[in-house]
């Protein structure tokens, strides 16, 4: 009969004090109910709807033990906060990474309220449990105020609220209410930070904020900072990939030359030792395949240059691999009278002598290793090898202009009115003027660089 009228009941509104007193009359039932029969959740709640929100549950809390659930929940959950926080603290992984913002909240200096608030919060990632699961949403558009229709303190009623926010927020409000809150979701109109939430000072009671998205002012930035850094990201991975590809691509060029040039040096050694002075007279037989190779890929440089793969002159760069190709190609090349004749040992060695160095000290450029020794040697082994280089080139040019005019190979045709033919040799005496500009323009070069290097790491040693 109680439970009967107690039915009825519910359905009125602002009727609190009478559902309690049902509800404390009737309790022997309830009890007996459940000793005797075991009810499902679901058919003893379609029985007893009273016992169903938050008063309904604590008063009968108090009835069974005489103790306040809430305050008792508090107590403990308060008594084993640093132990749950201890036992958050060691999750890893995943789980570990979801509670760290919690941590991190609870490590700040939190009311008590909001640090009962977030350890609750917590221990629902931390059992596992999915936040959503556990909260039944609805959603409808409202302002900043809010109408609903369910049982809260006035027992069931149409309860409604009003705020005014600190600033102004956009139209589109999201609310989603749940069997114990309401959540409101606004968006500020202006990017700017709020000293507050609400006009007036003192923040309602019945106003909490979500602290799973609160943020201090030093948190906002942060994360204004990550989302930056974040977006920069993906062409700095971008960037990285093309710096790997760059390095790689830089060893394996240098690598090769390092390799091509130690084979041509360090063979011309040896055969000096073994067959004496006779070695000098067929090495464009025994080396000219490799320097050739060699050569053909020194013009990578230049591209390299142009295409700012390396911070070197494209300028001296041209020149070098120029210079010394029109020695290979068309002195040693073309000419089977000169590829006998000592010079080329003499070109060769002094070629390959300063390559020994300059490859393996760009290899460790490439990966921004400097070995002192070495970059030593680099930009300093050029200051003899360099005129001596050119000078060789130029012994190996004057010895081809006599076998160019003998031979007329290259030579140019000419109208009768002026002559025969323009020798090759002429263009040859025009070029030695050349080499001594070309040597003079990467000599400077090589000076400069050489003093850049030097003064460079004085400064950074002092
Ligand atoms: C119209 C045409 C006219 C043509 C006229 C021709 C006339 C020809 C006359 C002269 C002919 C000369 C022929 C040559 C003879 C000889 O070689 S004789 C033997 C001795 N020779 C030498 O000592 C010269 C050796 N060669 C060089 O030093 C270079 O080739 C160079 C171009 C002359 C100068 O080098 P450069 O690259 O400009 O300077 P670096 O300081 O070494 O490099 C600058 C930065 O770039 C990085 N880098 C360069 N290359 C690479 C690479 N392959 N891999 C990785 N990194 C590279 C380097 O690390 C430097 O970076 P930082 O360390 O950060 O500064």
């Amino acid at each position: 009969m109680e439970r009967q009228e107690l039915l009825i009941e519910v359905k009125k509104n602002n009727n609190t004090r009478v559902i309690q007193e049902k509800m404390a009359k009737t309790f022997s039932i309830r009890r007996l109910e459940i000793v005797s029969e075991s009810p499902a959740v679901e058919d003893f709640r379609d029985r007893w709807p009273a016992l169903f929100c938050e008063d309904g549950i604590k008063e009968e809390f108090r009835r069974i033990t005489t103790l306040s659930l809430e305050q008792s929940f508090m107590y403990k959950l308060d008594h084993y906060t640093p132990k749950l926080i201890t036992l958050m603290k060691a999750k890893g992984g995943v789980l570990g990474t979801a509670l760290r913002p919690f941590l991190y909240r609870l490590s700040q200096n939190q009311s008590i309220e909001e640090r009962r608030d977030t350890i609750i919060r917590s221990l629902i990632v931390y059992l596992g449990e999915k936040v959503e699961d556990l909260f039944e949403d609805c959603q409808e558009d409202c302002r900043s105020e809010a109408r609903k229709h369910g049982h809260g303190a006035q027992g069931q009623n149409q309860y409604e609220f009003r705020l005014e926010l600190l600033h102004p927020v956009k139209p589109e409000v999201k609310q989603r209410s749940t069997q114990r809150q309401v959540n409101l979701t606004v968006q500020k109109d202006q990017s700017l930070w709020w000293g507050r939430l609400t006009a007036q000072e003192r923040r309602p009671v019945f106003l909490a904020p979500d602290f799973d998205r609160w943020l201090e002012e030093s948190d906002a930035e942060m994360e204004i900072q990550e989302k930056e850094r974040r977006e920069k990201k993906a062409p700095r991975r971008e960037n990285n990939f093309l710096s790997t590809f760059k390095t790689g691509f830089l060893l394996l060029y240098n690598l090769v030359q390092f390799l091509g040039f130690s084979w041509i040096f360090f063979n011309m050694i040896l055969r000096v030792l073994l067959i004496g002075h006779d070695s000098l007279y067929d090495t464009f037989h025994s080396m000219g395949d490799v320097m050739f190779f060699c050569q053909i890929l020194a013009s990578v440089e230049v591209l390299n240059a142009a295409f700012g793969v390396v911070k070197a002159g494209v300028g001296p760069a041209f020149v070098q691999v120029v210079g010394r190709n029109f020695v290979l190609f068309v002195i040693f090349g073309s000419l089977e009278e000169m590829q006998n004749k000592p010079v080329v040992f003499f070109v060769f060695l002094l070629w390959s002598a300063i390559e020994i160095f300059r490859y393996p000290f760009y290899m460790l450029a490439s990966l921004h290793i400097d070995w002192k020794p070495l970059s030593w040697l680099r930009y300093s082994v050029w200051i003899p090898l360099y005129p001596l280089g050119v000078l060789a080139e130029a012994v190996a040019v004057v010895q081809s202009i006599p076998i160019f005019d003998q031979t007329k190979l290259f030579s140019f045709p000419l109208p009768k009115a002026v002559g025969s033919s323009l020798s090759f040799s002429v263009f040859l005496r025009v070029y030695l003027i050349l080499m001594c500009f070309g040597l003079y323009s990467n000599f400077k070069h090589l000076y400069k660089q050489r003093t850049k290097r030097f003064s460079a790491k004085k400064r950074k040693t002092h």
